[in-house]
């Protein structure tokens, strides 16, 4: 494999079944093999990606003191700003690398039922105002129209997992429909000192969640993926385009068949400069913090002990604080 396969998800947004099946064929064979793919056809306005990605522009573009101004005084409060370093996402995967070489902007959904799922002792964790900047102006609500249409990709998407897996394609829906999904625009600014051994602008790491949907941009220093040979394929991020990934909980859930796989972002070449800062967006789709993952395989056949979402996750962010 020398590419990730690109699969269009059109024909099968409102599609027969017939069409669905299809769609879900081909998402079936990319994730039993790379766990990766790129979408089109996903019907998201270009227009909006573009809006955010020029507000998170603008954003991290101003002078550090003002990006503070938007970082929780609890730093384990997962909203607003991050800074250089804040974590290292290889030490989720048991890495030892210093501090990523990025920067980025954590938020989640803007609103929720007044329901004690949501505002309860365990649901007040998940559930988190977010910290919106003064500065740029608009950008929450840019933001909560891009995440209102990865919610619907995501439904749609997790209907053709079910299928793919011959399960019905109901069986995760009341698994995700409070779901805690988190949203991070990352910032990989320009290296102006050589990185330390060993760190990148993102450490080798698996994603936690479900569906990981990233909208990126093919600066120099992108993203790699690595290939069952061990080889680091790069990742094309065309800003028109999605890549999804499955993340950790979705392996497990398949019972490894499907593969939650280990990717990077590289250090761009000394001569790109100032050139060479990247801005990607990553929706990371969780199920509900209260939903039990539970291999599906025959009896006696499963390979992890069940674990609840939300308890999976908080674990992750722990281990890769830096
Ligand atoms: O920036 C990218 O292309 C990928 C980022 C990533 O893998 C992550 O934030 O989990
Ligand atoms: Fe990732």
């Amino acid at each position: 494999m020398t590419t990730i396969p690109v699969i269009d998800l059109a024909p099968a947004l409102g599609g027969t079944a017939e069409a669905r099946m299809a769609v879900a064929r081909q998402m079936e064979a990319a994730c039993t093999d790379i766990g990766f793919f790129t979408i089109r056809g996903h019907g998201v306005p270009l227009a909006l990606i573009d809006g955010l990605r020029s507000h998170a522009k603008h954003f991290f573009n101003l002078p550090l003191e003002r990006k503070l101004e938007a970082q929780p005084e609890d730093p384990a409060v997962p909203r607003g700003y991050r800074a250089l370093g804040f974590d290292a996402l290889s030490r989720g995967n048991a890495g030892q690398a210093p501090g990523d070489l990025k920067e980025y902007y954590h938020f989640g959904r803007e609103r929720w039922p007044d329901a004690p799922y949501y505002t309860g002792e365990e649901g007040r964790r998940y559930f988190v105002p977010n910290r919106w900047p003064k500065e740029p102006q608009g950008w929450a609500d840019t933001a909560a129209a891009y995440y209102g249409h990865m919610e619907r990709l995501t439904n749609e998407m997790m209907a053709l997992v079910a299928l793919a897996l011959g399960l019905d394609e109901r069986f995760f829906a009341d698994k995700i429909d409070r779901h805690i999904t988190a949203m991070r625009i990352n910032f990989y600014p320009a290296q102006t000192a050589a990185p330390e051994p060993g760190q990148l602008r993102a450490g080798a790491h698996t994603d936690y969640g479900l569906l990981t949907i990233l909208n990126g941009e093919n600066t120099a220093g992108g993203l790699q993926v690595q290939t069952r040979q061990g080889d680091w394929l790069p990742v094309e991020t065309a800003p028109d385009t999605f890549v999804v990934n499955i993340g950790d909980l979705l392996m497990r859930w398949t019972n490894d068949r499907w593969v939650s796989n280990v990717h990077r972002v590289v250090n761009p070449p000394v001569e790109a400069g100032a050139e060479a800062q990247r801005i990607s967006i990553a929706f990371f789709h969780h199920p509900n913090y209260d939903a039990l993952v539970e291999c599906v395989a025959p009896p006696g056949q499963a390979k992890y002990p069940p674990v609840r979402s939300g308890d999976y996750r908080t674990q992750k962010y722990r281990q890769t604080r830096v």
